[in-house]
């Protein structure tokens, strides 16, 4: 193919080859064309449209209202912005946990917005539903530990698998998401030793979220570590604008930090 063509084809970004080869992987929750832009030249890994977005961009108190629509919206913008980064779309609730057929149908417009993988919170009670994605082309990332769209269920924003039978379940949920054909995992709010322990258990690259570094990489909300979010933040939330005069600066600094191991550190731990 010519390199003169207005349009440039998305880069495939190999998770597993970083993963076996010991590379960190930097993903951020990205909705936008702009900052999706910036993160490309600071060489984010990944960009994830979080429904995070009902909370950050809509001003809600939960995810819990996010559309299918407003995910694919957001996705398209994310995908025009950049070339680079693998770009993951979350389903957000209500949109996948009916039936396998229904997350299919629901992940096609995500998938023709440009998402190259989709993300469904749960593990073995959602195994059938990645089988079923993953058999049909569609690559699944799962998310364990802390569930954001299982607020109510959960009681609040509260660290997961922190006694022994929490921790037993949830490596079961990681291992049967992996069984499934999950290429990639969330492990949300648990205990370091915890996800050390799935970590080493699992083939696939583990991404953190108050997990540790004993992940294959990890996210933030793109919002959090710029420190324009409003509310309190959890703990392992670091502000990457501190000692830095531009956003595209405090991207960059995530980007090392996460490389070099330096985030997260144990203040951001559980
Ligand atoms: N802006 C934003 N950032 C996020 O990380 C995020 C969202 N929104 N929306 C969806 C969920 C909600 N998340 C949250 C929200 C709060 C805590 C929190 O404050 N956790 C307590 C844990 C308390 C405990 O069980 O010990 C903390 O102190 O960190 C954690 C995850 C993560 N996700
Ligand atoms: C925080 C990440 C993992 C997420 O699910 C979101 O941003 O919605
Ligand atoms: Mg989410």
């Amino acid at each position: 193919m010519s390199t003169h063509v207005a349009t440039r084809r998305r880069t495939h970004v190999d998770l597993a080859k970083m993963r076996a080869d010991g590379e960190k992987i930097a993903m951020l929750t990205c909705y936008d064309a702009s900052f999706a832009q910036l993160c490309d030249t600071a060489d984010v890994d990944v960009l994830l449209i979080g429904d995070s977005l009902g909370m950050v961009l809509q001003g809600r108190d939960s995810t819990l209202a996010v559309t299918l629509a407003d995910v694919a919206y957001h996705t398209a913008c994310v995908v025009r912005g950049s070339h680079r980064p693998m770009i993951i779309a979350d389903m957000p609730f209500g949109s996948f946990q009916e039936s396998p057929q229904q997350a299919l149908r629901n992940a096609v417009p995500l998938v023709a917005s440009g998402a190259q993988m989709v993300k469904i919170e749960g593990g073995a009670e959602m195994a059938e539903t990645t089988r079923f994605l993953s058999s049909r082309g569609i690559p699944v990332c799962g998310h364990v530990g802390l569930t954001p769209q299982s607020v109510h269920q959960i009681g609040g924003y509260r660290v997961q698998g922190r006694d022994n039978s929490g921790a037993v379940r949830l490596l079961a949920d990681a291992l049967a998401q992996q069984e499934a054909g999950a290429t990639l995992i969330v492990l949300e709010a648990i205990p370091e030793a915890l996800a050390a322990e799935v970590t080493s258990s699992l083939a696939i690259p583990t991404i953190g979220i108050g997990a540790s570094r004993e992940c294959s990489g990890q996210v933030l909300v793109l919002h959090d570590m710029l420190d324009i979010s409003t509310g309190r933040k959890a703990r392992f939330v670091r502000n990457f604008m501190a000692g830095e005069t531009t956003i595209a600066g405090a991207i960059v600094a995530y980007v090392a930090a996460v490389k070099n191991g330096s985030f997260p550190g144990p203040e951001h731990c559980y």
